[in-house]
């Protein structure tokens, strides 16, 4: 299992920074913000080969643990043994996952408006969480 952080407080307009380094086997990682591990704001998934997907962010809500539907990114920012900061921010219309080099948007489709749970999973080492 990766890291998982509950009892959060986070509100629209604050950022989590989670500060890691990206596997240099990695096949894929996730970072999933919401209330709890069943309703997700946010699955953020890099994929870099698995699914059948090849280099691809695969972004996705969870409502009483069932997934919503998928969007896929065009941008794939990431290279094996990266080190990256990944800053996560949201609002009651969109979640915004800020990288150096690039920006994703993503729909706040259960209107949440407190972020109480971050998991990170997968081929991610976390060095370092930031709340601000
Ligand atoms: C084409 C067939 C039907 O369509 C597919 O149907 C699958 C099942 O629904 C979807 O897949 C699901 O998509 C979901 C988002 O929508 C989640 O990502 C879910 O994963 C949940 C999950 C997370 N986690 C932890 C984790 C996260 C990241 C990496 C690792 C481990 C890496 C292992 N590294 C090694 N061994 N080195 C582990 N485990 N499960 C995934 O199964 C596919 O996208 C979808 N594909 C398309 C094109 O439509």
């Amino acid at each position: 299992k990766g890291l998982v952080v509950t009892q959060l407080d986070i509100e629209p307009g604050e950022c989590i920074k989670v500060k890691g380094k990206i596997e240099s086997d990695a096949e894929g990682f996730a970072v999933n913000v919401g209330k709890d591990s069943n309703t997700l704001l946010l699955h953020f998934n890099p994929r870099f080969d698995c699914h059948g997907d090849v280099n691809t962010i695969v972004c996705n809500s969870k409502e009483d643990g069932v997934w919503g539907e998928e969007d896929r990114k065009a941008d794939f920012p990431f290279e094996h043994g990266d080190k990256v900061e990944i800053c996560i921010s949201f609002d009651e219309t969109e979640a915004t996952v800020k990288l150096p080099e690039a920006e994703f948007k993503f729909p706040n489709r259960l209107g949440m408006a407190k972020i109480e749970y971050l998991a990170v999973e997968g081929d991610f080492k976390v060095k370092s969480i930031k709340f601000s």
